[in-house]
């Protein structure tokens, strides 16, 4: 599936350019555009491989928003017309979907995103999607407030919205903060593999998944997952029965962006490898537990041809919103929002703002 790419704010940035590198250094050429939008101008000062987008200089300078996402959103409001004009050249004829990038939890991207996808979507008719970070557990209240009332939007305005939870593929022990640079390589592996794996290959079998599969998986909106693993394969296909099964069940049990994510609308399995190595037998039997696991009655499949000594499976879950996962980050969301209200509340200086006082005129 060739891909635009934009990022907003500072975690949407660094994985956009993670995704172009992979994209690259793997040869896919499913990435069309990238490109990334800030409000501090450090974040973007960083990024080698995208084209960058300075926002709201007016209003902060170039030193970000502070975790404000109101503030966020409304400088994404007043700059749109300017950020669309300079996307005109990267989304180009070949893009079949735009995937909109960004932490929920900030304020740049968490504010912006949802801004700049329903401005998208005026624009142009391919889907426009959105992968968005949640905060990890332990991430302070105004995170966890902002993500809440991002995401509710973000799910409104974008065709799907595929999530990665920041304590999904981490390391135990390892803190949110250090571990940003493997979850970020994750992200690009993971979704790299899957905009690359619905990409036409001339002369292969009709078992190759391509971009309609991705698009149709993720057709009834709300929010999706994705899940990876992946094992040594043996050269006889037969010998990869097992192996296909096992690498399925993890993706979807242990590998996935949001974990505990495992019952869903519709699915997608892709299984990457030697096409001389995929079994069919083993594949088919992967779906139909996939169907059990996720009780959703439409699981597409499909292979990548991929010249690797692995076999590895994808899974993309569409239609999560009902899990326990998804319920217990709003339950979570709801209760920082409240903090969130009584510390301002707290503040002598806020009794102003009250709407209890009303202005004199
Ligand atoms: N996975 C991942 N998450 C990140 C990264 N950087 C920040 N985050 C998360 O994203 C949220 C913060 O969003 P940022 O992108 O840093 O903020 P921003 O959109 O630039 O907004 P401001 O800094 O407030 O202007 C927090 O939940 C962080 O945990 C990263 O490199 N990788």
């Amino acid at each position: 599936m060739k891909v635009a790419l934009i990022g907003i704010g500072q975690a949407g940035g660094k994985v956009v350019e993670r995704l172009t590198k992979f994209d690259a250094e793997m040869d896919f050429d499913a990435v069309q555009g990238a490109f990334a939008i800030n409000s501090a101008t450090p974040d973007l000062q960083s990024l080698e491989h995208v084209e960058t987008h300075l926002i709201g200089a007016d209003r902060v300078n170039g030193h970000g928003v502070g975790g404000d996402n109101e503030l966020g959103a409304e400088i994404m409001q007043s700059d749109v017309q300017e950020v669309l004009g300079d996307l005109d050249g990267h989304v180009t004829s070949r893009s079949e979907a735009i995937f909109v990038v960004a932490g929920l939890g900030g304020g740049t991207g968490s504010g912006g995103a949802p801004v700049l996808v329903h401005h998208l979507q005026q624009v142009y008719d391919i889907p426009v999607y959105a992968l968005g970070i949640l905060p990890g557990r332990n991430e302070g209240s105004l995170y966890q407030a902002n993500a809440g009332r991002s995401l509710k939007t973000i799910v409104r305005e974008a065709d799907a919205t595929i999530l990665v939870d920041n304590d999904a593929w981490h390391s135990q022990g390892e803190s949110v903060e250090s571990g940003f640079e493997s979850i970020n390589q994750n992200i690009a592996q993971r979704f790299g593999l899957l905009f690359a794996s619905g990409e036409a290959v001339e002369g292969v079998g009709e078992s190759v998944v391509d971009s309609s599969e991705v698009i149709n998986t993720l057709r009834q909106g709300g929010i999706a997952a994705l899940g990876y693993a992946s094992a040594p394969a043996s050269d006889d296909s037969t010998q990869n029965i097992r192996s296909v099964m096992s690498v399925s069940r993890q993706a979807l049990l242990t590998g996935t962006s949001l974990p505990e994510a495992r019952v869903g609308d519709a699915a997608l399995l892709v299984i990457a490898g030697k096409p001389e190595t995929i079994p069919r037998k083993g594949v088919e039997k992967a779906r139909r537990w996939l169907e059990d696991e996720t009780e959703s009655m439409q699981v597409r499949g499909g292979d990548f041809p991929l010249d690797s000594d692995r076999i590895a499976a994808l899974v993309l879950l569409g239609g999560v919103e009902r899990s326990d996962r998804i319920q217990e980050f709003l339950d979570r969301a709801r209760a920082a929002q409240r903090v969130e209200d009584e510390k301002a509340a707290g503040d002598p200086a806020d009794a102003f703002a009250n709407d209890e006082l009303e202005n004199l005129f």
